[in-house]
């Protein structure tokens, strides 16, 4: 005997995706461009190891982001992990504050492509952008990496349940 076509199930709640998204620790990045579209930057945690060969990251942008046509019309980019003493440019490249005093927080060297590289940042990989995916709300950015700069070694600036945390020492 045939039953009744099952109830489809209700869209997941955005609320209900972020909260668990909250309870995933993030390494903290400065994600900075420049070249046509002018100089910018935000904070991003949605940053992934896509392969090292050849070596790719990918970053995620909401396209509503005030930084957004700047990225879109850029090729350089420049993924920097932040340590736990940069809590500061965190809070000033994630959102609402203008351009000039976010980039005037920091020191930076001019990558390859045109990029601004942070100078003590826990780690920066200076890249092109080679690839671009709309999903939803972001553009997927995947970037080809043109060369890394290592920090000294520094206590990781991590993002877990909508705050900062310095992530010190391995466990044993
Ligand atoms: N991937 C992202 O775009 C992303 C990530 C972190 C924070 N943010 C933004 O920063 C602000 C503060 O965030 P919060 O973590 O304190 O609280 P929140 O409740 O807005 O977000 C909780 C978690 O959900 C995820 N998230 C949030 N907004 C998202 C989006 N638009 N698309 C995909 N994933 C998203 C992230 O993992 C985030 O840490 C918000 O405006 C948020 O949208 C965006
Ligand atoms: C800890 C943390 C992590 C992220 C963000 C924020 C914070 C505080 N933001 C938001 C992003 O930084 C912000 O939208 C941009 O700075 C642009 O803001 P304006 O549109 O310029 O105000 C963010 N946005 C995005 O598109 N991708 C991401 O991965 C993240 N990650």
């Amino acid at each position: 005997m045939s039953s009744a076509v099952e109830p489809r199930r209700a869209a997941l709640a955005k609320r209900d995706f972020r909260d668990a998204m909250a309870r995933i620790g993030a390494a903290v990045h400065v994600v900075t461009t420049d070249g046509p579209g002018g100089r910018a930057g935000f904070t991003a945690s949605a940053v992934c190891s896509v392969s090292d060969e050849p070596p790719t990251l990918l970053v995620c942008l909401n396209r509503a982001a005030s930084v957004y046509p700047a990225f879109a019309a850029n090729e350089a980019l420049c993924v920097n992990a932040l340590g736990a003493h940069q809590q500061a440019l965190a809070d000033l490249f994630g959102g609402r504050t203008p351009m000039d005093e976010r980039f005037a927080a920091g020191r930076w060297a001019t990558g390859l492509g045109g990029a601004p590289v942070l100078l003590d940042a826990a780690a920066s990989f200076d890249c092109r952008i080679a690839q671009r995916s709309v999903v939803g709300t972001h553009e997927v950015m995947f970037c080809a990496v043109l060369a890394v700069t290592v920090g000294e070694a520094a206590h990781a600036l991590v993002y877990f349940e909508r705050r900062y945390h310095a992530l010190p020492t391995a466990m044993r």
